[in-house]
């Protein structure tokens, strides 16, 4: 037997992303290009699931969404007029063919398919009871905890035995499902995760991680799902339920600063707009003297352009990306990291030489990018660099859907700001400070008593109970399969 915590691997963990499309004739295709448009979400693996009228249809791929759907026999494999998929990040569970989503199950009310961004706090706890009520788990993620919950309700009609399962997880969820007759839409009570609803045509709905996904089919953006609402959608239109106590939401600051396409609308807010205030209030917080404004590629350019706007600066491209490299944060494991970060970018050394350059980022993790880039420009001959981060500084996990290694892995978990100067080599380092992230979100500053976003990443202040978390790694033994 084999004795490994299906909860605990040291790959790294980021995000993923959900569609669902209801009354399509073409719900697969559509579901291809929304999930292509979602890839930058996760880039381990994807998913999709159709409903015919008859039987469910499924197509599961290790890999980019281009290189596994890209044929008409899959597309023909995939009939129906409605659909979910999935690009999944791993963060529960590794990346294995069985962890990906959608997980479909027969239950006693017909076929059900979930897919899942967020990462659920208690999906041990939970699973756990579930085994030893003799639940057969068939995955090692937490997603599939939603399943054996829904399946084992003692409620009759599907839409309350998924209120009821959701009920009972704790953590962050954004979720698409689908049945025989129904496409749901739901959102965790904290809407930590973002999902977005959208339109085609009166009786064509889309629910999408962003929206992005829904320009490339040349949907409307309706609006936001609401933190703790589930919306059903079926042969009678869309119902709107709010089934969870009223909270007030905390959907995830990370989106903004990194996540997200800059394209997106997230949480009634432009991702581009916000990246180019977190570069302005980065510039009144953080003056520096310097020839040039240059952005690390791609994420850190918006904000980078706030950066020169508010300073008057020059802003250069001195470092071009390799588009036909992924991105490096979520690479899974730390040799290919290092390597990719010099596959990935290099000094655009005409525009360098001999100039003091301020760097723009939009966020430290583990520096593995930062120590990188400015020993590349320096190589390339600037006189100064000056390092500015368009997030705070990153010291605590997510435990929410989202990659940061383990909190001794974060650079400034371990260093001061000046260490961290110090260690990547740069003339000077400067975050932007929390109160800045915010006024760039439209606030006035971070509410401290009760703050307006998840942030706890920068902050340390968790909106939910880590159930799980508090069991300590010795309690949560399992006997189980590899991935
Ligand atoms: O400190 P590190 O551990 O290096 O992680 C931080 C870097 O990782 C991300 O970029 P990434 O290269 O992954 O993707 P991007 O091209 O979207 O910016 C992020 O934008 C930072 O640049
Ligand atoms: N990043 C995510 O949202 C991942 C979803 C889910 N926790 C999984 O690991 O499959
Ligand atoms: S901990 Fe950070 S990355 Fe995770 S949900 Fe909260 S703000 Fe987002
Ligand atoms: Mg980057």
């Amino acid at each position: 037997m084999i004795g490994t915590n299906p909860f605990d691997d040291d790959k790294l963990h980021e995000e993923c992303g959900v569609f669902g499309i209801y009354n399509h004739e073409e719900s697969a295709a559509h579901t291809v290009l929304g999930l292509h448009a979602l890839q930058h979400r996760g880039q381990e693996a994807a998913g999709i699931v159709t409903f015919d009228g008859r039987n469910f249809h499924s197509h599961k791929s290790m890999g980019h969404v281009a290189d596994n759907f890209n044929s008409q026999k899959v597309i023909e494999s995939l009939p129906g007029m409605s659909a979910i998929g999935h690009v999944r990040y791993s963060t529960t569970g590794g990346s294995a063919m069985r962890n990906i989503q959608p997980l479909f199950a027969d239950l006693s009310s017909g076929g059900f398919a979930v897919a899942h961004n967020g990462n659920l706090t208690n999906a041990w706890t939970l699973r756990k009871i579930l085994v030893e009520k003799g639940a057969i788990f068939q995955s090692t993620s937490d997603s599939e905890v939603m399943i054996h919950l829904v399946a084992t309700s003692t409620y009759t009609n599907l839409v309350d035995r998924v209120v009821d399962a959701l009920r009972r997880i704790e953590g962050a969820y954004s979720v698409v499902a689908l049945s025989q007759k129904k496409l749901i839409g739901a959102r965790d009570p904290l809407g930590v995760r973002p999902l977005v609803l959208g339109k085609l045509s009166d009786d064509t709905y889309i629910f999408a991680s962003e929206t992005c996904a829904l320009d490339i089919i040349g949907a409307e953006y309706i609006r936001d799902v609401e933190p703790g609402e589930l919306i059903v959608i079926d042969a009678d239109g869309l119902t709107s339920h709010h089934p969870f106590p009223a909270k007030k939401p905390r959907p995830c600051i990370f989106e903004h600063v990194y996540f997200s396409r800059p394209d997106s609308i997230t949480n009634d807010r432009s991702v581009y707009e916000v990246r180019k205030n977190i570069g302005k209030e980065l510039a009144k917080e953080s003056t520096v003297e310097a020839d040039l404004v240059i952005p690390v590629p791609d994420s850190g350019v918006p904000a980078a352009i706030g950066y020169a706007q508010q300073s008057g600066i020059p802003f250069e491209l001195g470092i071009i990306r390799n588009h036909y490299v992924g991105r490096t944060f979520i690479e899974p494991s730390d040799q290919i990291r290092h390597l990719g970060v010099k596959l990935k970018h290099n000094a655009n050394k005409a525009e360098i030489e001999g100039k003091s350059i301020v760097l723009i980022d939009d966020s430290i993790v583990r520096g593995t990018t930062s120590i990188k880039i400015v020993e590349m420009m320096r190589a390339a001959g600037a006189k100064e660099v000056h390092m500015r981060i368009a997030s705070p500084p990153t010291t605590n996990s997510c435990f929410y859907g989202v990659d940061t290694p383990e909190k001794d892995k974060l650079l400034a978990s371990r260093m001061s700001v000046e260490e961290m100067a110090k260690y990547i080599d740069a003339d000077s380092l400067a975050f932007v400070s929390i109160d800045g992230l915010y006024r760039a979100v439209g606030e006035t500053s971070r509410d401290s008593n009760s703050p307006q976003y998840c942030d706890a990443c920068f902050s340390g202040d968790y909106p939910t109970p880590l159930t799980d978390e508090a069991l300590g790694e010795d309690n949560k033994q399992f006997s189980f399969l590899t991935d």
